[in-house]
């Protein structure tokens, strides 16, 4: 029998819905096992799975996959950064904003078909203050957002929807001195979103002309809102349509994007609350993560 393939499952046992599919169970029974020899790991806090992924890496490990939502995916790919190890995805989180970006199934037994076709890509990741996204980073109301959403006890995108149409009132802008291609904007920022994919997760396409592979950030800007314009912006996130939304505006930059602020700001990392800070430097690094593709 020729050479199998090594594959490392990390799995976020908290992630997803309470009522989950037994993934094991699935990964014995649709994995090509003539093709791959894999092992099963369990995070056991926030933050292990980027070294479960790079341990597997130095040890050559050829796939490693991804068990999660967008926040476990962020930590494994985190991981795998500038290695030949590839990561896949078995999306089980409520947004799923890379999976849904790369066209992997939402379904376990959809996904691991993907991955047995062990067909490879590289794609970009960003960079804010030093921190590794691959779906979006933000500031201003996303973040806030994030920030409320991971204190709170139910999950799921009604919860989220929810929270967002209580708390689109109760947020406002700040000013903000940004350098973008070369340019000074002195603006209020509501939300400034970096994006590396095109959508946030849930088909919510916070930038629909993002090509993950181009090695540009996308940056999506809204300086105030208005119910008005939460109802504008709403929709033409779900037609991706917010590229020409008079709402907002929307750049693609190959250079440093540069924030700062008299007040600290919150921002958040692939939908993962980061904390504030006065200062964001935002960049991309071109083709520097290895995926597993339909
Ligand atoms: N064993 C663990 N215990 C507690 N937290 C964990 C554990 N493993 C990972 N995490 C944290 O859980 C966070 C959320 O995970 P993830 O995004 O995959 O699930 P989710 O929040 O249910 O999905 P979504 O973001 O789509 O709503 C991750 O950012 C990670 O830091």
């Amino acid at each position: 029998m020729s050479k199998r393939t090594k594959v490392r499952f990390i799995i976020n046992p908290t992630s997803g819905p309470k009522s989950r599919v037994d993934v094991t169970a699935r990964i014995q029974q649709h994995l090509n096992h003539q093709k791959f020899e894999y092992e099963l790991v369990y995070t056991e806090y926030a933050g292990h799975a980027p070294k479960l992924a790079r341990e597997a890496a130095n040890a050559g490990v050829e796939v490693v996959v991804a068990v999660g939502g967008d926040g476990t995916v962020n930590e494994v790919a985190r991981g795998l950064l500038n290695t030949d190890t590839a990561l896949a995805i078995l999306p089980k989180g409520s947004g799923n904003g890379l999976a849904r970006h790369l066209k992997v199934p939402m379904n376990i037994d959809g996904a691991l078909r993907v991955l047995n076709q062990e067909n490879i890509t590289t794609i970009d990741s960003g960079e804010i203050n030093g921190l590794p996204f691959f779906t979006t980073a933000g500031i201003g109301f996303d973040a806030y957002i994030s920030s409320v959403f991971a204190g709170n006890q139910k999950r799921g995108l009604q919860t989220y929807v929810e929270l967002v149409m209580k708390e689109v009132r109760n947020y406002t802008h700040l000013p903000v001195k940004a350098s973008i291609n070369g340019n000074s904007l002195e603006t209020d920022c509501y939300v400034m979103a970096f994006a590396n994919a095109a959508q946030y997760g849930n088909n919510a396409y916070i930038a629909p002309l993002a090509d993950i592979r181009d090695g540009l950030l996308d940056v999506c800007l809204v300086r105030r809102m208005d119910l008005v314009k939460a109802l504008d912006i709403s929709y033409c996130m779900l037609t991706k349509q917010l590229a020409n939304a008079s709402s907002a505006e929307y750049f693609k930059t190959a250079e440093q994007v540069t924030v700062e602020t008299e007040e600290e700001m919150m921002f958040h990392v692939d939908g993962d609350y980061m904390g504030k800070a006065r200062k964001f430097e935002v960049r991309m690094r071109p083709l520097s993560l290895r995926v597993l593709v339909p």
